[in-house]
């Protein structure tokens, strides 16, 4: 049997933009095999549109995003749905849908015409909503949740597709700190015990370094620099990136790098 490839996805010379505006110029990025990426940047740098570039919702100006090495534009929505899944960035619903009837559209891309629903369709909304904690919230509206309780339940209706490479963006925005953990964890899970891709915008370079397999500094237009979290979290290249002067020590619990920002500029 073929050995399978290094990477799950490569982003080749990606340049897309709104108009005439470039917001990705010839990017290219590996994003290697069950592990966690982590992209961080300033805001508008075009880590958004990075990630639904991936998931083939902005088609590329020029260039390519492979998915173990097959050109992304010529796969069927449903079988990329199989394969990728996205949390984009405030995501909308109808607001009298229950938490549980959004978590089951997240089976859609499992869905074949006159196919019934399944055992394995019900198990996997299941696990996604406990994973998530909102199997308890499971029959309320998702208009009357918290801003961190309908996060969860976004989620859960990504987890319940079941995809080997999950996209979350910015999903800890909204969580209180013990729900920031619960959701990081639960995809470190589904990345060492499943072997899921995970790609992940964290804005908190904190949380960044201590999740990420990979952390990808985006400005420009480009990849600044990628690497393991002890080579990027270094105050020069914080400084050029993120305008900020910051001191960078290591975390004596996790024995990770943490970022202490001290001013701007
Ligand atoms: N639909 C759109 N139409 C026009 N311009 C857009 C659109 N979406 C994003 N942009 C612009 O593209 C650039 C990149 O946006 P993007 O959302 O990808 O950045 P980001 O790095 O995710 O930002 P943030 O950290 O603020 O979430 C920004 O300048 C933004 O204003």
């Amino acid at each position: 049997m073929d050995e399978p490839l290094a990477n799950r996805i490569e982003v080749k010379n990606l340049t897309l933009g709104y108009g005439d505006d470039v917001v990705l110029d010839a990017l290219s990025l590996p994003i290697p095999r069950g592990q966690i990426t982590v992209l961080a940047g300033p805001n508008g740098c075009g880590k958004s549109t990075l990630l639904r570039a991936i998931r083939r919702l902005h088609a590329p100006q020029s260039g390519q995003v492979l998915l173990d090495a097959e050109d992304i534009s010529r796969l069927g929505g449903k079988a990329l749905g199989r394969r990728i899944g996205l949390l984009a960035q405030s995501p909308s619903a109808p607001l009298d849908m229950s938490v549980e009837e959004l978590v089951r559209l997240g089976r859609y891309p499992h869905q074949a015409m006159l196919q019934p629903w399944s055992a394995r369709d019900d198990a996997a909304v299941v696990a996604a909503m406990d994973g998530t904690g909102v199997a308890h919230l499971r029959a309320r509206r998702i208009g009357s949740l918290s801003g961190g309780q309908l996060q969860r339940a976004w989620i859960a209706m990504v987890l319940a597709q079941e995809t080997d490479v999950i996209c979350l963006d910015e999903p800890v925005n909204h969580l209180d700190m013990a729900h920031q953990l619960d959701c990081l964890e639960l995809v470190t899970r589904l990345n060492r015990e499943e072997g899921r891709t995970i790609v992940l915008v964290l804005h908190d370079l904190n949380l960044a370094a201590r999740y990420a397999d990979q952390l990808v500094f985006v400005a420009g237009g480009k990849v600044r620099e990628r690497g393991a979290p002890e080579v990027m979290m270094r105050a020069d290249l914080i400084a050029e990136v993120f305008n900020v002067t910051a001191e960078i020590i290591i975390d004596p619990v996790h024995q990770r790098p943490i970022c202490i920002p001290h001013r701007r500029g």
